[in-house]
């Protein structure tokens, strides 16, 4: 399950509160959709080089922008392996189940012939790894208190 690590640097407590789908247990229910692939094709301009955020095990990242104007991320999985199926099946049900302001929302999903999407919130602030050991690492230097924050935070998503 993928937690929401860097981005509780980007949520900040407000917009939390505000949002009125979240229960007092932070955990809320959130609409997904099964996106078409016109949508998806529309919104990350054709999977183009210049969209693309990443590359994990499964497949590659891709920034995009719905017809309604949200940011998203899509993640196009690889060639179907029976343990990629396993990746997208395992992810879109465990996301798709609950919200929680520290784990990676999903936006929802599509599937069709050979191709897997599936589409989260795009998270502005990159990946807690890239803060505490990769590119973004020298930026912002993370003292024992915020590492503790996350560390709470990342606690809290799982639990
Ligand atoms: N929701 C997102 N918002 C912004 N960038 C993202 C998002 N999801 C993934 N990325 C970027 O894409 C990269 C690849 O993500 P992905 O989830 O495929 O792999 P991973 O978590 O690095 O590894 P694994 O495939 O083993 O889970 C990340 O390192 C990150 O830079």
């Amino acid at each position: 399950m993928k937690l929401c690590n860097f981005c509780c640097l980007s949520i900040s407590k407000n917009e939390a509160a505000n949002n009125s789908l979240v229960a007092s247990s932070g955990v809320y229910e959130y609409p997904w959709e099964i996106f078409s692939l016109k949508e998806i094709l529309h919104a990350t301009n054709n999977f183009h080089d210049d969209y693309m955020l990443g590359e994990g095990g499964f497949g590659t990242v891709y920034w995009g922008r719905t017809a309604a104007g949200s940011e998203i991320a899509v993640k196009r999985l690889k060639t179907m392996t029976a343990m990629a199926e396993m990746e997208f099946v395992v992810e879109v049900e465990v996301l798709g189940r609950v919200r929680h302001k520290n784990l990676l929302g999903l936006r929802g999903y599509f599937a069709g012939g050979d191709e897997r999407l599936i589409i989260y919130d795009y998270m502005p602030n990159r990946s807690l790894l890239s803060h505490l050991h990769g590119h973004n690492a020298g930026e912002v230097l993370l003292n024992w208190q915020m590492r503790m924050r996350i560390a709470l935070g990342s606690a809290e998503g799982i639990a």
